[in-house]
């Protein structure tokens, strides 16, 4: 019989809280509705604070909260629109916002906040989270956990397809009997980190600046030989790597570069490091999801960089907005019927593990 999964995803763009009501049954996910919540902007400055600056512990406890209270108020606003399903809805997954993510220091964590306990006080529904604690307990990298969805949904189109997301960060997905997967680098967090800084905007709409800047390859060249891009897999990253300080650490240097050339420098980084990861590969479909997929500039030097054919998941009847939030109500359905996901291959983890904390709402 098929049950109904709400997933919830902050990533690391912090622009807006993609909510995910599914549909789901043994064999499909199904996205019913969904919905982008507004992340306020003294939130986001709040967190890129508490990631980048020492804050106290009074400071974090109350952020954990209030993105509670957001994640809350994310879903009832979905479910205002769906009245007659909140009965139905057995449970929500729930990401939180990741805040630090350290999966290979002697004591390794990924650490996401959003108060579960709240969310089910607010919601009255059951709760699961805490996804990537299990994995990491299990010695593996606890992300990318895309690449078991990808294979779930997108199983059917046969071998050398590959996914990636391009959010903040950009994660591949290869399919095949043996599932790979990792985070490739930078997806828009660079972008995103220098048009904020020079025209405080929050991102470059459909690559446009980029597109009008001039694209130089000594700097291309430096940042490629960043010792992320040369990393074997297993491998995740976020905001504490790839942040203003890795841009000020690799600009400074090109201090006489026009602001656009700049951005048309970091967008081809982002296509170069993910097409590079395709054509190694040897994928005949690249499919596109996340953010990313809506800057055309972006899509166009996808296309020109890599030998596969180059698709959104949209095209496959899958939201290229919402694939992650979706991802964490399957990962809640999972965790409901106690099934282990198979991402050993992904993460290094010793064994594929049931993921997630159950935070019962009676
Ligand atoms: N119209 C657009 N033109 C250009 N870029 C866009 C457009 N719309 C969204 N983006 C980019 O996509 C980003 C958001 O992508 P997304 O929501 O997939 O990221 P995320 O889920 O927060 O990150 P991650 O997957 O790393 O957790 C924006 O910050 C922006 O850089
Ligand atoms: C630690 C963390 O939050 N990682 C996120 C982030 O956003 C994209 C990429 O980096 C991926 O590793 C992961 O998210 C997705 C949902 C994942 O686990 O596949």
């Amino acid at each position: 019989m098929n049950e109904y999964y709400i997933g919830v995803m902050s990533g690391t763009s912090l622009d807006g809280v993609d909510v995910a009501l599914c549909e789901i049954d043994a064999a499909s996910c199904r996205l019913i509705a969904s919905y982008e919540h507004p992340f306020e902007k003294e939130l986001k400055s709040k967190i890129l604070e508490a990631i980048t600056h020492a804050v106290t512990l009074k400071t974090i406890g109350e952020l954990d909260v209030k993105l509670g209270v957001l994640f809350s108020d994310a879903v009832n606003a979905l479910l205002t629109h769906h009245p007659e399903l909140r009965e139905k809805i057995k449970a929500i997954g729930l990401h939180g916002q990741t805040l630090w993510h350290e999966p290979t220091s002697p004591y390794p964590f990924s650490m996401q906040f959003g108060n579960a306990n709240e969310v089910v006080a607010r919601t009255g529904i059951d709760v699961i989270s805490d996804f990537r604690g299990a994995d990491i307990a299990n010695g593996g990298e606890g992300a990318p956990f895309a690449p078991a969805f990808h294979q779930e949904i997108f199983k059917n189109l046969g071998e050398k397809i590959a996914v990636v997301n391009i959010g903040g960060i950009a994660n591949i997905s290869c399919l095949g009997d043996e599932l790979l997967g990792w985070d490739i680098g930078c997806g828009n967090v660079l972008m995103d980190g220098f048009i904020s800084l020079t025209q405080n905007k929050p991102y470059d709409k459909n690559g446009d600046f980029a597109r009008s800047g001039e694209l130089n390859m000594d700097l291309l060249q430096t940042m490629l030989r960043d010792d992320y891009f040369a990393k074997i897999p297993p491998k995740s990253t976020g905001r504490e790597y790839f942040n203003s300080e890795w841009l000020q650490n690799y600009l400074q240097d090109f201090q006489s570069l026009r602001e656009a050339d700049m951005q048309r420098t970091l967008l081809e980084l982002t296509t170069v490091t993910i097409a590079n990861e395709a054509n190694r590969l040897g994928v005949r479909e690249l499919i596109i999801c996340g953010g990313g997929a809506k800057n055309g500039f972006l899509m166009e030097r996808l296309e020109k960089l890599c030998r596969a054919e180059v698709k959104t998941s949209d095209k496959y009847g899958v939201s290229s907005d919402f694939l992650e939030a979706m991802i964490f109500a399957w990962l809640a359905y999972k965790r409901i019927h106690k099934e282990a996901i198979n991402l050993k291959s992904v993460t290094g983890a010793k064994k594929n593990a049931i993921l997630g904390a159950h935070y019962a709402a009676n």
